[in-house]
């Protein structure tokens, strides 16, 4: 699928592998709504993208994602401004088991309701063009991490979300492909804090500390890579795409009700 022309949402978009997968897409050809909670980082990453795109190629829109009337806004001013929705990245997302109801709010429910909310706009049944979602959920959406046990449930969850509605899009019509990015570690804001975030699990750091001595870090350059390829690759549907300093591989998963 060639870019040129498509328009991409992207929460979460005003730092770290957001801000990469804006950029990634901006180069490629798309035009790129930002939306995110940071206003100062967003607007100012926004006004540096226009200067090197095209004041046409981007617009930023203050959202909370754990919101339904920022987000539904959002998303409806993204559809006026530039004539409809046709890439998803559910990007936005915390670590902080300190404040684990809010981590469930914006990395499941989030994710959640920023689907639902983009089918509106892009389900071909309801008059869209169709399109791809790419939810950013991670490794720890495919295995445990011990020191962040509510994380590591929300992007189970992500990934589950992601696998269902990939199905139900394709058993409905609606013209839409849902996929998965799983990152290990990725040097981000988020990633340089997490030990503050481990809340009653802190005595665990260590060992958290070792498997990032075991994975490394990845840049988000490489995450973007991954979302590029879902994005373009019209085969993808309902996969998960793991990638690690070392690899990069689709996740099987064994259907255990056949
Ligand atoms: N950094 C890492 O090691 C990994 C991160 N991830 C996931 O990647 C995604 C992005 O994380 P990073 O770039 O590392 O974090 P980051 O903290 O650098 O950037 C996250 C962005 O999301 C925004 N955001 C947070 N809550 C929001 C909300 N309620 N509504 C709208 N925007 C909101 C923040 O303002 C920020 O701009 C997250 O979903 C995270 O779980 C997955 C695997 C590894
Ligand atoms: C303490 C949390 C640190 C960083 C949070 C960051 O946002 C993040 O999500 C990092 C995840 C890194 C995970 C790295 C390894 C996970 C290993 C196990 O959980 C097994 C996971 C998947 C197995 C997939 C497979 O290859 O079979």
């Amino acid at each position: 699928m060639s870019l040129d022309g498509k328009v991409a949402v992207v929460t979460g978009a005003a730092l770290g592998i957001g801000k990469a997968m804006t950029e990634i897409l901006l180069q490629n050809g798309a035009k790129v709504a930002l939306l995110d909670v940071n206003e100062t980082a967003g607007k100012s990453l926004c006004e540096a993208l226009m200067k090197q795109y095209g004041q046409e190629k981007t617009l930023f829109l203050s959202c909370d994602i754990q919101s339904e009337e920022q987000t539904k806004a959002a998303l409806k001013k993204t559809s006026e401004v530039f004539g409809g929705i046709d890439i998803l990245c559910n990007n936005a997302g915390i670590l902080n088991e300190n404040t684990w109801e809010k981590t469930v709010s914006i990395n499941l429910m989030g994710v959640i309701r920023s689907t639902y909310l983009a089918l509106e706009h892009m389900n071909k049944l309801n008059g869209g063009r169709g399109g791809v979602i790419v939810n950013t959920a991670s490794m720890a959406g495919l295995g445990p991490l011990p020191s962040c046990p509510v994380y590591t449930a929300t992007k189970h969850g992500v990934v589950g979300f992601t696998r269902a509605m990939a199905a139900a899009s394709s058993a409905s019509g609606y013209g839409i492909r849902v996929n998965a990015v799983c990152p290990s570690f990725v040097q981000t804001e988020l990633f340089a804090n997490i030990l503050d975030k481990l809340g009653q699990f802190s005595h665990l750091a260590d060992a958290t500390k070792g498997m990032v001595e075991k994975f490394g870090t990845l840049s988000v350059s490489q995450v973007a890579e991954c979302l590029l390829e879902l994005v373009t690759d019209e085969t993808k549907n309902g996969e998960a795409l793991v990638v690690t300093p070392q690899m990069k591989k689709y996740m099987t998963f064994v259907n255990t009700i056949q």
